[in-house]
């Protein structure tokens, strides 16, 4: 019988309570990522959402560090180039930033101002979507370099954390939502 990929998220990802700092519900896809058929299963599925509907995608940017797991091989999947957004101080040429507040903490993220060739079709792709402030920042980075945000994807929104109430002006698809 075929699996839907989003249970099959669902199904591979734990519940880690009280990290990284008590109060959080961490949601850990690493037994997803060790799923052989799982990991493929979820890369093909972004892949699938816009080679099938004939979505042009030139570059797609994916996040330090869980969001690189899966953002290069769905570059790959889809013919495009992969651009990393880092956090702070690991990118070697000229930089803009976004600094942003996280469910634990605050972070800043950056992205090589040239990555991006103006006017390019960009997928942003993550692990997660918590709060959404990660998402937003990569927007805008995106949006800065002159880049034209296609959609936001994820295998796994957090709904109770209502993210994608923050991101009004961008697309958002989340495969499975916990
Ligand atoms: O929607 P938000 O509230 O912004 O949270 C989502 C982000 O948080 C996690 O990254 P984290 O910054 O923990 O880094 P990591 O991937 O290096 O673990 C996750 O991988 C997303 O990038
Ligand atoms: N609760 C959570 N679980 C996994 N990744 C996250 N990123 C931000 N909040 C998270």
């Amino acid at each position: 019988m075929p699996v839907n990929v989003a249970d099959t998220i669902t199904s591979g990802t734990r519940d880690i309570p009280d990290y990284p700092q008590p109060g959080v519900m961490f949601k850990d896809i690493t037994p997803l990522l060790a799923d052989p058929r799982a990991f493929r299963a979820v890369v093909d599925a972004l892949v699938a959402r816009y080679r099938d509907a004939g979505v042009t995608i030139d570059t797609v940017v994916g996040l330090e560090a869980r969001g690189f797991i899966l953002a290069a091989p769905v570059a790959i999947g889809l013919g495009a180039g992969f651009v990393p957004i880092r956090k702070a101080g690991k990118l070697p040429a000229k930089t803009h930033s976004e600094t942003y507040d996280l469910e634990y903490g605050t972070a800043t993220v950056e992205m090589h101002t040239d990555a991006i060739a103006s006017g390019s079709r960009v997928l942003i792709v993550d692990d997660v979507l918590a709060t959404g402030g990660t998402a937003q920042a990569a927007v805008e980075l995106v949006r800065r370099a002159g880049g034209s945000v296609v959609e936001f994807s994820v295998p796994l929104e957090l709904g109770f954390l209502r993210g994608r109430e923050k991101l009004t002006d961008v697309d958002v698809c989340a495969l499975a939502v916990a």
